[in-house]
């Protein structure tokens, strides 16, 4: 019985002096900062900060259970580990003791691993947060009370009542009064009011605004839009179109802060929003500055001693008020100006598809290139229903599969001339091992013939295209090569991972729900917030969890390595709605649906080519 005790505390030093190791190796990587063996008055605090949750308060009130005295926390943002600096030796080998290897902190309980260093990051206690705000930017904290906060929520419909005016976006919901605010063009319809104008309930507001009257040309608003984030949820940076809407732009943030970021050229500037704060957007700050709020659970703010530290989101309503222009703008800040816009419609084209490009090289492409191998090993079980469609040529027949990674349906039917094409070099590499006839190509662009084959498959494919016009682009260049009479069979991944009530694979492989409920989802949580921490500013993905529900249709999904590093790389996806699929494939010239269905958690087409006598 000791033995073992005393054996599994050995085991506990060791897992702790592998990991302290590898801690300081990071920080003297990032920041230059090396380990002292000797006590100093600084310590690394490892494995947990900011990119994990760590709130200042919470590290604070671990130390001071040791008896230590601390005089100042460091955070570094994005980083999962911190520093203090202790009031004297003796503070801080008594923070050392009590915590090392014996602290759980942080949002989801790590273990602290602690060392002396023997300096701090030069960049330590420089802060983001000490910026002006952009011109015309006004945050007024308590604009409305508590009450008037629950009033306000009830009469939007914010506490479950129903809104005939509801819709669902991409990252989160939405409703609007007055006029509905159309996202395909970023504009209102002046001619078409709603039948719900904007709640009396708000008119509580506008006398508080009395103050500032003066700076602007004020009346109350017409326009309304409710925008309800879930933890997680944000909006993309955007300015609200200068010829849909007057100058000011008012915000009422309920429930929950936020941080919302401001945009202009380089220039950045992270703004807090509390909760039952108005933000004002006026001037520059309405027509020359992007405003945007990135899709994280966590924020980082500064902390009540100067520093920073992190801030839970939970979910949040906020209320924007605006007033229809009717008529083109004169605003002197033409950059962001719709009206005095001089880039021609085509370049914004241009711009978007660019974007779209650059996501699927970063967040596909060079993903698989580097997941190769490990990807390969856990794609060996054909699919069913492929592997039927497969088996329904005649004999000789040449079938393509498009995106065919390994090659895994190369072989399924020996009778048939099978070629594949990827653009993955590393899963096509597994495929040649293997003597298959592979090339490279991308699915936009097949080096072959049109109407020279007679079927093709494209497998998990296409949903890893950031467009419409580019999936659909995908759909017609397989119709382009099948030879009139020709079938294709497609599948993409659904949103919706339940069948009447039946969860697929995808979902029943959650290990988290079966079992080790609490350690698996902790980790994994935590995985996901540190990835979220990383990401740029600019990126509107929200991170999915694995083996969970999805929430919105683009995503980045994680794969994470095997190896010892355990990389986690973000694979990009729009997982395809009911009918979307469908939907495409009406759109294709010389093409007709000859069946779809749902497949483990995948939405399928099977289209053929109409031969040109029967059109
Ligand atoms: O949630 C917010 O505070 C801002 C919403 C917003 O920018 C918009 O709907 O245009
Ligand atoms: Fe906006
Ligand atoms: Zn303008």
């Amino acid at each position: 019985m000791h033995v073992e005790e005393t054996q599994q505390k050995v085991n506990k030093a060791k897992k702790a002096d592998k990991k302290q190791r590898r801690c300081l190796a990071i920080i003297k990587n990032d920041c230059e900062v090396s380990p002292s063996d000797e006590p100093t008055t600084y310590l690394a605090i490892l494995n947990v900060g900011l990119s994990n949750g760590l709130t200042e308060e919470c590290l604070l009130m671990e130390a001071a259970a040791t008896g230590g005295k601390v005089i100042q926390v460091v955070m570094l943002p994005g980083k999962s580990y911190c520093f203090l600096i202790c009031a004297s030796l003796e503070d801080s080998q008594h923070i050392y003791e009590g915590m090392h290897n014996i602290s759980t902190i942080g949002q989801q309980g790590a273990v602290a691993y602690l060392s002396y260093v023997k300096q701090l990051p030069a960049n330590a206690g420089k802060s983001e947060w000490n910026k002006p705000l952009p011109n015309g930017l006004h945050v007024i904290a308590d604009f409305v009370s508590e009450e008037e906060e629950s009033t306000l929520l009830r009469a939007i419909g914010g506490d479950g009542r129903t809104s005939e005016v509801t819709g669902t976006l991409k990252h989160r919901n939405v409703k609007h009064f007055g006029f509905e605010f159309l996202y395909g063009s970023n504009n209102v319809d002046p001619s078409k009011p709603l039948e719900q104008s904007i709640p009396s309930a708000c008119d509580i507001l506008w006398p508080r605004l009395d103050n500032f009257a003066s700076t602007w040309d004020w009346s109350s608003p017409d326009q309304l839009t409710v925008n309800e984030y879930e933890p997680g949820h944000g909006i993309p940076p955007h300015v609200d179109t200068h010829s849909a809407f007057l100058d000011p732009i008012l915000s009422l943030s309920l429930q929950s802060d936020v941080v919302m970021d401001f945009r202009r050229g380089d220039d950045q500037v992270q703004v807090r929003l509390p909760r039952r704060s108005l933000l004002i957007m006026s001037g520059e700050a309405r027509y020359d500055w992007t405003h945007g709020i990135r899709p994280k659970h966590i924020d980082v703010v500064p902390s009540a001693s100067g520093g920073l530290t992190t801030q839970a989101r939970g979910k949040r309503t906020s209320l924007t008020f605006r007033r229809l222009r009717n008529g083109p703008c004169d605003c002197s800040y033409p950059a962001l100006c719709d009206t005095q816009q001089t880039k021609v419609p085509q370049e914004l084209t241009a711009s978007l598809v660019a974007q779209a490009v650059t996501l699927e090289q970063q967040n596909v492409h060079e993903v698989y290139d580097k997941i190769a191998d490990h990807f390969s090993e856990t794609r060996h079980t054909p699919w069913p229903q492929v592997a039927e469609f497969l088996d329904s040529f005649e004999p000789q027949s040449v079938v393509l599969d498009i995106g065919c990674g390994n090659g895994k349906y190369l072989g399924c039917n020996p009778l048939l001339l099978a070629v594949g094409c990827d653009r993955a070099q590393g899963l096509l590499a597994v495929g040649r091992r293997k003597r298959q006839n592979v090339f490279r190509c991308d699915c936009l662009n097949v080096p072959v013939r049109s109407s020279s084959i007679d079927g093709c498959i494209s497998i998990a494919v296409i949903h890893h295209l950031a467009t419409k016009e580019r999936r659909l682009s995908a759909l017609q260049e397989m119709a382009r090569v099948l030879r009139p009479g020709g079938r294709a069979l497609v599948y993409v991944w659904a949103k919706d991972q339940r069948k009447n009530d039946k969860k697929s694979t995808y979902l029943r492989q959650n290990k988290a729900v079966n079992k080790e409920r609490t350690t698996e989802q902790q980790q994994r949580q935590r995985q996901h917030q540190e990835l979220e921490q990383q990401l740029p500013n600019n990126n509107p993905l929200p991170i999915h969890t694995n083996r969970t529900e999805f929430q919105q249709q683009d995503v980045l999904v994680p794969w994470k390595t095997k190896d010892e590093q355990k990389t986690t790389y973000l694979r990009y996806y729009h997982v395809f709605e009911e009918q979307e699929l469908e939907n495409l494939v009406s759109q294709l010239q010389e093409v007709q649906l000859i069946k779809s269905y749902y497949d483990q958690g995948n939405h399928c087409a099977i289209f053929e080519k109409i031969s040109k006598n029967s059109l």
